[in-house]
């Protein structure tokens, strides 16, 4: 996959009533360069509506879009990927029904998991939650940066941190090892989206 650097999730409880579109145009422009459509509260339908629309955005700007969880939708907008969890379908089953030239992503929260997605033939994967977050109901304690150390040492498919990063604690994240970091409420959540993007990249290009 085309290498990135800043991964944005949509999150619609802290867009702050600002539209859609508009929130993930912004981030774009301060550089986000690839991103997901995560709704969680939405029928099939309405995603299926809001996948439609943020593909066209991608297009506009040539940036990867990743469905979370909803394979039938990343194909029916044709999607450039999508985003599993530990307890959706199966990585393999998803590749055969998504095909080689699609993007696949797993969240990981142990190196066992990581290993197993590498082997699996995953073309990237999260590594988080690294801080408390409130942005997921179901998520397991923060891993901590450790786990960031772990992956670097042992796994070669891209991947990126993820879990309560923001830019007061992203240079901790970086100093671990991360190159790729992704964020919900940091990034949709803040009054000047184009402006917090430019400073996560600045940061990022720091480190690298
Ligand atoms: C880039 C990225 N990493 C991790 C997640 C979390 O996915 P999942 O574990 O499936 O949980 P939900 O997002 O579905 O609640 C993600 N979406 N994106
Ligand atoms: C969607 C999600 N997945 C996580 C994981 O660790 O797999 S943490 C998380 C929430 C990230 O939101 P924020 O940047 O607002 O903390
Ligand atoms: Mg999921």
């Amino acid at each position: 996959m085309k290498e990135f650097r800043l991964y944005a999730i949509t999150g619609e409880e802290f867009h702050q009533g600002r539209d859609l579109i508009e929130v993930m145009e912004a981030a774009i422009v301060g550089g986000v360069d690839i991103f997901q459509l995560r709704d969680k509260n939405s029928s099939k339908k309405v995603v299926f509506e809001k996948a439609k629309r943020l593909k066209e955005l991608a297009q506009k700007y040539s940036v990867p879009f990743i469905v979370n969880d909803h394979i039938d939708i990343a194909l029916a907008v044709d999607a450039d990927g999508i985003h599993l969890g530990q307890d959706d379908l199966p990585l393999q089953e998803a590749r055969k029904i998504f095909g080689q030239n699609k993007i696949i992503g797993i969240s990981t929260h142990e190196i066992a998991e990581a290993r197993e997605a590498e082997l699996n033939g995953a073309d990237y994967i999260g590594v988080g939650p690294i801080f408390p977050t409130k942005s997921k109901v179901d998520v397991v304690d923060p891993v901590t940066t450790k786990y960031i150390e772990e992956v670097v040492k042992e796994i070669t498919i891209p991947f990126v941190a993820i879990g309560g990063i923001k830019l007061h604690n992203v240079d901790q994240v970086l100093a671990a090892g991360a190159t790729r970091i992704c964020a919900i409420s940091e990034i949709v959540g803040n009054e000047d989206i184009t402006k917090t993007c430019q400073e996560f990249i600045k940061k990022i290009e720091a480190r690298r």
